[in-house]
């Protein structure tokens, strides 16, 4: 099970973290994988409430046409977390740094394949069902161990993965609540970063989903009308909260919530909800990093909440000085997302 991951030891995720004397740093106190054998057992033996894995793969963004670079986000990622003080608020041992997905050699494959052809676009909607078998494998083993993943993108393909997996080990059903201006519940049409919450509520994996602040101008009308139709879709309009401000984020984030929280429920927030961040489909208007960081809390604190996914975070398409605000901004809504989850189970 562990050779699907790149497993982070202690002088590698030092080598992320700038060391003060008389502090202590996230990297320094963070909880690592000591030992192999069975991971569901390593993980209990870890102690943890929170296991912490990235996703460094746009294999899914590239098969939905979209701009490459979100395999790169990890490493500014991991730095950002990293570089959290340890202290009253936030504690690194409440939590696991699991590690990295392996998908080197799909990447590999994928660099070969041509986005611009109808036989390159297959290839990488066949290497993006790979991922999805890949994080599928990891993240049951990680519930199973009753720990709740963040989960660091990567493309939103892994959507997918993220909900499915949970009904391998259990009798439930997960929904969703997605902040993003896109509903990515376009047509099964093979898998990649635009399908992936429609895959999986045809598949059963997925029961109810809303979507907060989609852009009404950047999803299509036959998707439109699909959530509109489905009593097991909602959602609000960016344009709704706030342009005609008939409701506010608050309002539309906590309808949302009663929505999907009658049984557990994941987070998924796309990073492309918020500009003038380096994303993959990015956009000059949006909600601000404080609403973000807002909603992670409010769904965080639900204890219905069983995941937490930051996606499309895009350092492969970021110049050099947004990268420390790209590293800032994740370290914060993983940050806020503990301190939610911590304080009310
Ligand atoms: N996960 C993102 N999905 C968007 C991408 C849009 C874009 O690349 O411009 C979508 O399919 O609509």
């Amino acid at each position: 099970m562990q050779n699907l991951l790149h497993i982070f030891d202690r002088p590698f995720v030092e080598s992320h973290t700038s060391i003060r004397e008389g502090e202590h740093k996230i990297g320094q106190t963070i909880a690592l994988l000591d030992h192999e054998g069975d991971l569901v057992d390593a993980l209990r033996d870890c102690n943890v409430k929170f296991a912490l894995i990235f996703v460094p793969e746009d294999i899914g963004v590239r098969a939905n046409l979209g701009r490459p670079g979100a395999s790169k986000t990890w490493e500014p990622a991991l730095r950002g977390i990293c570089n959290l003080q340890d202290n009253y608020y936030l504690s690194g041992a409440e939590m696991l740094l699991l590690g990295a997905l392996d998908v080197d050699d799909l990447m590999n494959e994928a660099d070969k394949a041509d986005a611009s052809t109808p036989e390159g676009i297959a290839k990488l909607r066949e290497l993006t069902s790979q991922v999805d078998d890949r994080l599928r494998t990891i993240l049951a083993q990680i519930y199973k161990a009753d720990i709740f993943p963040i989960i660091i993108g990567g493309g939103h393909n892994n959507s997918y993965p993220n909900l499915v997996s949970w009904c391998d080990v259990h009798d439930s059903v997960l929904s969703c609540i997605n902040l993003d201006p896109h509903a990515d519940y376009r047509n099964m049409e093979g898998r990649h970063s635009g399908n992936g919450f429609r895959y999986a509520h045809e598949e059963g994996g997925l029961d109810r989903y809303a979507v907060v602040g989609l852009h009404e101008g950047y999803n299509s009308r036959s998707m439109v009308d699909e959530l509109r139709h489905d009593p097991d879709l909602r959602y609000s309009t960016f344009e709704d909260i706030a342009v005609r401000r008939i409701q506010t984020f608050e309002q539309a984030v906590v309808d949302s919530l009663d929505f999907v929280s009658e049984g557990p429920f994941g987070i998924e927030l796309d990073l492309d909800a918020i500009p003038r961040i380096p994303v993959s489909a990015s956009t000059p208007t949006g909600f601000s990093l404080e609403q973000a960081r807002h909603y992670v809390h409010l769904a965080a604190s639900r204890p219905e909440s069983v995941y937490l996914h930051i996606c499309e975070g895009s350092a492969g398409l970021a110049e050099d000085r947004l990268l420390p605000e790209l590293s800032k901004t994740i370290a914060s809504l993983v940050a806020d997302g503990i301190k939610a989850k911590r304080n009310i189970d």
